[in-house]
């Protein structure tokens, strides 16, 4: 898993890079722009594009520099350079840029008056105006300067992160620039997970600017971003000789008159994630739709007079797909959390346990919240933003010795010892009902089979997005049902790779 490191720590990857690799900040900066060249050319291709780049004081200016003249060299013929410089410094590798483009002779226009720009007909703006040296909010002609480039409505495309945009913290009102994309160096930007990111970009690329990645990953960090390389070292492959009571029992307690195909969308989730067995306890009303809909899955009819012993014999719990709040589906849950197991608990269960901290804080440890934001704010207390939400997910998961999956397009897994596990599998594709319990039932096989309680909710979280994100190459929507079929096509391409 990639080491996420905060802005503070880039600098000093940065600084280590320069002194290890006997490399002049200068040389890692033509390296940098010669990175986001490589990258533009593919979003850029008629080379009579006009372009405008519109540079800061410092090194992201600097950038911004380097990248016109080496789109100048590429071929780009329709290239206006501006210069943002107002009062502010200039960076030492700022003006060597400068003066290249000039023994160049590429031509700069200064922005003395930010309303220049407004001239320029350029149709792709490249922002290289501040970049993660931003420490202070924008105001001023840089506030000026980000508002018009907003405005101007073109394709921005920003050198590492919009203007404006934090790298880390709180990203609450932001009137940086609004990017279609960001190139950024080395590694993504922690802020690009949240969804409050959307105000300042679309999308973004990360190019690799070859700084240290021993130092990186030598660091502390309690993000995480899960890389292919990581599902493919978790996933056993399945073993000869082995049989339907080598990977394990699961159980879902799931499903109500008007929801019960939750019960069989997490049903069959586990039956093709590679549960042995798969049992659903769901109410009696729902025994013929099981049974035509999923023959290989068993049913354990939820009746009154339900044995607590019967949960012995499974290797896995999970519950609250459509479970429903009534009074007796609270009284289950109470029972289920008595048995001091670690399970997995999802959508109803969780709007139940909402109502009844009491029982919440009986939850074993080793258990999996998966809720969505609604959910987890209603278990937790509203918050204000994602970053704020996100803390207090990890803080929980801490202090109870649990894991929460809070779901969005990129998941935060957040596990007991601290690490948040960001994972980047997923679209909007799959923003569709039943995707929850699809997630349930995938993560209730795996704890079946026996991987660990971490191991399950990154690699089942991984795989949930990777199913959606290969469906998603052919179809605008992708569906639950879908997607839990197209699991185990998933699993095999992942164990091609291992080989
Ligand atoms: N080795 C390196 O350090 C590399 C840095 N690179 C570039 O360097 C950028 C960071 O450069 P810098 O640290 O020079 O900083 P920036 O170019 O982002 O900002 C310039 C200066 O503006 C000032 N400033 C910050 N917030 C301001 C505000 N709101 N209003 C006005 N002035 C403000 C700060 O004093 C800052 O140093 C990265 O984003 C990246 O583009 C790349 O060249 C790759 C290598
Ligand atoms: N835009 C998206 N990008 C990636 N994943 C998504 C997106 N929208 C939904 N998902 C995934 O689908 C699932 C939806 O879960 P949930 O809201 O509980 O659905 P439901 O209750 O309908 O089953 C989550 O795992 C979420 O990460």
């Amino acid at each position: 898993m990639k080491n996420l490191l905060s802005a503070a720590q880039m600098r000093e990857a940065d600084a280590y890079t320069i002194k290890q690799q006997a490399i002049p900040s200068i040389d890692l900066m033509e390296r940098a722009a010669k990175a986001f060249v490589q990258v533009f050319m593919q979003e850029v291709t008629e080379k009579d594009t006009s372009i405008a780049i519109v540079c800061g004081p410092g090194n992201n200016g600097g950038d911004g520099l380097a990248i016109a003249r080496l789109l100048a060299h590429e071929g780009y013929s329709n290239c206006e350079v501006f210069l943002a410089s107002f009062s502010a410094k200039q960076s030492d590798d700022y003006l060597i840029n400068l003066a290249r483009l000039k023994e160049a002779k590429i031509a700069v226009t200064p922005l003395d008056e930010v309303a220049r720009l407004r001239k320029s007909e350029a149709t792709v703006i490249v922002d290289a105006i501040l970049g993660s040296g931003l420490n202070k909010p924008l105001t001023g002609d840089f506030l000026a300067l980000a508002t018009l480039v907003s405005e101007l409505n073109r394709k921005v495309i920003a050198v590492d992160v919009p203007t404006g945009f934090y790298a880390e913290g709180q990203l609450s009102h932001y009137n940086g620039v609004k990017a279609e994309l960001a190139i950024a160096f080395q590694q993504p930007k922690l802020n690009f997970f949240f969804p409050e990111s959307v105000q300042a970009l679309a999308r973004f690329k990360v190019v690799d600017i070859g700084l240290d990645q021993d130092f990186i990953a030598s660091q502390s960090s309690r993000w995480k971003l899960t890389e292919p390389a990581d599902v493919a070292r978790l996933l056993v492959p399945r073993k000869n000789f082995s049989h339907k009571g080598t990977y394990g029992h699961a159980l879902l307690i799931a499903g109500n008159e008007t929801t019960m195909g939750a019960a069989l969308l997490a049903a069959r989730a586990s039956l093709h994630t590679g549960a042995g067995l798969t049992t659903v306890c769901l109410p009696q009303s729902g025994l013929i739709a099981l049974n035509t809909a999923l023959p290989e899955v068993m049913a354990l009819p939820r009746t009154v007079d339900l044995s607590i012993d019967v949960f012995d014999q499974f290797n896995a719990i999970a519950i609250g797909p459509g479970l429903g709040m009534e009074t007796e589906n609270e009284r289950l849950l109470e029972q289920i959390i008595g048995l001091k197991r670690p399970l997995v608990i999802d959508a109803d269960a969780l709007n139940l346990l909402a109502k009844r901290q009491d029982i919440l804080a009986e939850l074993a440890p080793g258990s999996i919240l998966t809720p969505h934001l609604k959910e987890f704010d209603r278990l937790f207390g509203p918050h204000e933003n994602w970053w704020s939400r996100v803390a207090t997910a990890s803080e929980e998961a801490q202090q109870r010795k649990i894991v929460i999956v809070l779901k969005n397009q990129y998941t935060f897994v957040c596990l007991p010892d601290g690490e948040i596990h960001i994972n980047p599998t997923g679209n909007p594709a799959m923003a569709s009902g039943g995707m929850g319990d699809v997630l349930t039932g995938i993560l209730t096989a795996l704890l079946a089979q026996g991987y660990t309680v971490a191991d399950a909710a990154v690699l089942g979280v991984y795989l949930h997005g990777a199913t959606g994100d290969e469906l998603a190459k052919k179809r605008a929507v992708v569906s639950a049902s879908q997607l839990a079929l197209q699991i185990p096509k998933t699993l095999q391409k992942i164990l091609k790779e291992i080989k």
